[in-house]
């Protein structure tokens, strides 16, 4: 093309005061997004008040967002250091691997996690859950009906927006036209009627919950397969707390229910199992029983997104995840699991001490704190963060059914979150 061809013709320039902007133009879907993601926001509040207060910079202490604290045990810690020490050796270098994951870990997964019930070519290993949520949309695209609790972790709804399944937010309800809201509230054990709601395509169902901390019981799990099962949708199971229940008999994973591998996908993640939320290590079971309407396996397409936009997890990392499933890496886990759980416990008591209803803290690291009435979460955030410089999440951030609640996060270090409970009893006596 001749010279002229690159230099912009008078008419498609741009006044010289305007951004030098593209000629492209924006993906729709991203300018029907309110705001920005929960977890930045809370971060650039949390900066703006100490820009205001510089002196309080030593006093913050967090139980917003849900990041791990403590370090990676011995054991775990020793097969990330192996993999990656191996890399250095010739005969121990490895570069890119199967997009699914190292097959031994693959296995490794089906069999200590799922004791079998899943095959290894059924997981797909990844650099974590929220990711595989994204990518999972992708096998979608953007002509589905998506349903989702109400409250619940947002990248569901936003990832679902982004995809182009989604009209406009409805400014009155904060609900997005075209996403179907199941309500989880304290009267109905934050389990929602399904039967009282649209039917969905793929309905997005996390247990134990983030927000709330509620854990499904089997019975509840059993109704929610028949249900997705009558119609005919996809369930899209995220299990990232499943390693927190301790009350026997709740499911750990949908895939212990009968009939659920010819409806669910189930994601799941190291991340707070292991610590491994900085380390990104995850992965998804897609059963091959699983169909479209049209006969077509939902694992081929998924394969397809791995494999095509993925190049597979860390080989350092997926060494981690072996050593997590050893029996004491397993251990291990346990460890700091009992160790949150007690943070939580912690939480839960020093609420209900001055007087709140406070739902989840047993089965999940997460405790839903029920605010009085008209009080708005978002006003509660910022009253308690200059009160007392202790950084919680406002339940509104999970979706409009989490106005009037908080979330408190268990996954601080032991004194911190003793430290938090006593500024709150203090700043939030009733
Ligand atoms: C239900 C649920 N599923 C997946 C994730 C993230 O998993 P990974 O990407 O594997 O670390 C999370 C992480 N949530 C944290 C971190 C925030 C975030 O992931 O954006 C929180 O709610 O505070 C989660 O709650």
């Amino acid at each position: 093309a001749s010279a002229s061809a690159f230099a912009p013709s008078t008419s498609n320039t741009r006044a010289s005061t305007s951004l030098a902007a593209s000629q492209v133009t924006r993906n729709p879907n991203f300018g029907k997004l309110v705001g920005g993601y929960l977890f930045p926001e809370i971060g650039r509040r949390r900066n703006a008040y100490l820009e205001e207060n510089p002196e309080m910079a030593s006093k913050i202490i967090s139980l917003g967002i849900g990041d791990t604290t403590q370090p990676i045990p011995e054991h775990i810690l020793s097969g990330l250091v192996s993999s990656a020490s191996k890399l250095g050796t010739k005969e121990g270098y490895s570069g890119y691997g199967a997009e699914q994951g190292m097959g031994d870990l693959r296995a490794k997964i089906a069999d200590k996690l799922y004791n079998g019930i899943i095959k290894s070519d059924e997981v797909f290993v990844s650099d974590g859950a929220k990711c595989d949520i994204m990518r999972v949309q992708q096998v979608f695209g953007s002509g589905v009906v998506t349903a989702v609790q109400d409250p619940s972790y947002p990248v569901y709804v936003d990832t679902s927006v982004m995809m182009g399944q989604t009209g406009e937010i409805n400014k009155e309800t904060n609900q997005y036209d075209n996403i179907v809201y199941m309500p989880c509230t304290a009267e109905n054990d934050f389990f929602p009627d399904i039967e009282s709601t649209p039917r969905a395509d793929i309905v997005y169902f996390c247990s134990p919950n983030n927000p709330t901390g509620a854990a499904a019981t089997k019975e509840q799990l059993e109704h929610l397969v028949k249900v997705c099962k009558e119609r005919g949708s996809i369930l899209v199971f995220d299990a990232a707390y499943a390693p927190f229940i301790r009350t026997e008999g709740v499911p750990k994973s949908i895939f212990e229910i009968d009939g659920a591998r010819e409806v669910a996908i189930e994601c799941n993640s190291f991340s707070k199992y292991a610590g491994f939320t900085g380390v990104r290590l995850g992965w998804t079971v897609v059963p091959d029983e699983l169909t479209f309407s049209d006969g077509t396996k939902v694992r081929d397409d998924f394969n397809r997104v791995m494999s095509t936009a993925f190049n597979g997890a860390s080989n350092i990392v997926q060494g981690g995840g072996l050593a997590c499933l050893d029996d004491e890496g397993l251990a291990e886990i346990n460890t700091l699991i009992d160790y949150y759980l007690e943070n939580a416990n912690l939480l839960k008591e020093a609420m209900e001490s001055i007087g709140y209803d406070v739902f989840g803290g047993t089965d999940a690291p997460y405790v839903f704190v029920k605010l009085p009435e008209g009080k708005k979460s978002w006003d509660v955030f910022s009253e308690i963060l200059e009160k007392t410089q202790v950084v919680t999440i406002p339940g509104a951030g999970f979706g409009p059914g989490g106005e009037g609640y908080l979330r408190l996060s268990a996954f601080a270090p032991r004194d911190v979150v003793i430290e938090a409970c006593e500024r709150l009893k203090v700043a939030m006596a009733k």
